[in-house]
């Protein structure tokens, strides 16, 4: 009788005829099966446990010095018709991407072991999870990927009963730069990844399939997958809002998803929901349902302390895997920002010098399982997922942008997102701190032309839609000293709470051209030090500065030529014009 899974079974075999693996391993997902790859990496060196005594069942892998981040150069997005990409993703056409990349793969896994992976992102009875299917040579990412997803014999069940499932075929290669790709075949629902094991770009489950594959069918079939933390906010009264996050890598959704509310908040509750990737579908009533594809955390280690996460610290101390990160003397992990302990050895193995640079590299993660984390939300299981009341963007800004403002309406917070701009960071190869926009925190990560991507938000804007309402925020804004002005990590929670009051109606905004900012009166700031001058910085707003800024976001725009939405356009030429009139000669005294 001809099965579901035929045509897996048809494709395993065609892979292992080109990949020629000594042997194939079937992943079951089991407990016996992850220690017995854990024994295999301990072995051949690809693991070595740490200090059993602090850090049970824990293990530190040293990846190869250059292959620690996402190489965004490398990552292409192999539509049929180069615009479907769009300037904002590499292209390259189908046939030639798989010429390419197929004769990299070729014999590529003789001596190895195949391992088929099957994997379900989302809760496994969800009906807004989709599955895949990883083929992988590497031991690593068959352990990350248990931990990262639900992987095994529940995700292979569900592909049988469905027949559809992502392809993602991957292989560390010899883990050479120059044969090195990331290819994405939206229309086949197909990955290819070789020559790097590093996690972005190995862990197919996460960006390739979460974000660019699910994207792409995410727009064709009305719902969003976005790169965004979920959390829920309870007040005391037990009353919950559920928010969703999108800020670049390295850009703080680990930590406020994981946020614990200070002292001025008795009785506040934060719960985790998802730390890095948001599915969100409109339900019947209207409103954006949102689930985490994602079932364990892969998050920077840098910075990480009990007093920035110390969640995330109570989650680390068993069961977890390090990668780049330094040792202590007594086999402890250590990563610079961790007031405990000091590093031995570096994240290569060498004596720890610190003219060889961090002991921990900057983009250095650990990996674990989300039930691990205090703030692990019961609602994360929900099939339906959680109704979403506000959406935030953010990015790294050292100037101009203000600790928080409200988008007017649903389309102009479209164009905040579209228009959200931020530093680079470690999370991919080049250069770190330069300035570039990053629409909706998703510039690696939207597997098709942002032009289409920005229309397909506003075609959410129906008549029946009860949207979330969206705002803007930035963490990083830098003093005259060169230091950040506002705390951060916990105390982000006194801007959530200005947010969901928002949502609720409660309190009122000062407008601008901008968006709408609190009143000094309605965040609470008590205890943190902040002077007058400090707040007067976050809550400014530059006309000027920002006149420049949105004729920047009018170039950015225009970039993406005819398909740019007609309505985005006119709500970018609608806040420029507001702005320039703020800037003539007569209206000046009143802006202030
Ligand atoms: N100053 C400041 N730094 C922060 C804040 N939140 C996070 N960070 C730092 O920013 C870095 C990245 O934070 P994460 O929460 O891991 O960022 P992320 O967005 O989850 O990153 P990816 O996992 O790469 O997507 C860490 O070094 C944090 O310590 C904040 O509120 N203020
Ligand atoms: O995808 C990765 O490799 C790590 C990550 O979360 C990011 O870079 O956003
Ligand atoms: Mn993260």
């Amino acid at each position: 009788m001809a099965s579901k899974l035929d045509a897996l079974n048809r494709w395993v075999d065609e892979v292992a005829r080109l990949t020629q693996p000594d042997r194939i391993h079937w992943c079951d997902g089991s407990e016996a099966e992850y220690q017995a790859l854990v024994e295999l990496m301990l072995d051949t060196g690809d693991l070595s446990e740490l200090n059993p005594a602090t850090h049970p069942n824990c293990y530190l892998h040293r990846s190869n010095p250059s292959d620690v981040a996402r190489v965004e150069h490398l990552t292409f997005v192999c539509s049929r018709n180069a615009d479907d990409a769009g300037p904002n993703n590499h292209w390259m056409a189908p046939e030639e991407a798989h010429q390419k990349i197929d004769a990299l793969f070729a014999g590529c896994m003789k001596g190895r072991t195949l391992y088929v992976i099957p994997y379900c992102m989302g809760p496994i009875d969800s009906p807004l999870a989709r599955c895949g299917v990883e083929i992988s040579d590497s031991p690593y990412v068959v352990a990350n990927m248990r931990i990262m997803t639900r992987m095994g014999e529940a995700a292979l069940a569900r592909i049988e009963r469905e027949g559809s499932f992502v392809r993602g075929l991957h292989s560390t290669g010899d883990l050479d730069p120059a044969k090195r790709f990331i290819m994405h075949f939206p229309e086949e629902l197909t990955i290819k990844s070789i020559g790097s094991g590093y996690g972005g770009n190995a862990l197919l489950g996460k960006k390739c399939h979460a974000l660019r594959i699910a994207s792409w069918q995410a727009r064709q079939e009305g719902w969003l997958a976005e790169h965004m933390l979920i959390l829920g906010l309870e007040s005391p009264q037990g009353e919950t809002h559920y928010v969703a996050a999108a800020f670049p890598s390295a850009c703080g959704k680990t930590n406020l998803a994981m946020l614990i509310p200070p002292a001025a908040y008795p009785g506040w509750k934060v719960w985790t929901i998802g730390d890095d990737i948001c599915w969100m579908q409109p339900g019947p009533d209207g409103r954006l349902w949102a689930i985490n594809p994602e079932a364990g955390f892969f998050g920077v280690a840098p910075g990480t302390s009990r007093s920035t996460n110390p969640n995330a610290l109570a989650m680390l101390d068993r069961d977890a895997i390090f990668t780049n990160v330094a040792e202590t003397a007594d086999q402890q992990p250590w990563w610079e920002g961790l007031p405990e302990g000091k590093p031995a050895t570096d994240w290569q193995g060498r004596d720890y010098d610190p003219a060889n640079g961090p002991a921990a590299h900057p983009n250095s993660r650990f990996t674990v399982s989300a039930k691990q984390c205090p703030s692990w939300s019961p609602r994360a299981e929900d099939p339906q997922g959680v109704p979403i009341s506000a959406i935030i963007f953010g990015g790294r800004r050292e100037s101009l942008v203000p600790l928080v403002f409200e988008a007017r309406d649903w389309k102009h917070g479209v164009l905040v997102g579209a228009a959200m701009g931020s530093e680079t960071t470690a999370a991919a190869t080049g250069a770190v701190g330069v300035l570039r926009r990053d629409s909706m925190a998703m510039k690696p990560f939207c597997g098709y032309n942002f032009a289409d991507y920005f229309s397909h938000w506003l075609s959410l804007d129906k008549a029946n839609a009860k949207l979330p309402r969206i705002f803007h925020v930035n963490w990083f804004r830098k003093g005259a000293n060169g230091k950040f002005v506002w705390p951060g990590f916990g105390d982000n929670m006194r801007v959530l709470e200005w947010i969901v009051n928002r949502c609720k109606g409660g309190v009122g905004a000062v407008e601008t051209p901008i968006g709408l900012l609190p009143r000094k009166e309605d965040l609470k700031l008590a205890g943190l030090g902040l002077g007058e001058a400090e707040l007067e910085l976050l809550l400014e707003v530059d006309h000027a500065g920002w006149a420049r800024e949105y004729a920047g976001i009018g170039e950015y725009l225009e970039s993406f030529g005819a398909r740019t939405p007609a309505l985005l356009q006119q709500e970018h030429a609608r806040v420029s014009g507001e702005l320039a009139a703020s800037l003539a000669p007569s209206a000046k005294v009143a802006v202030g």
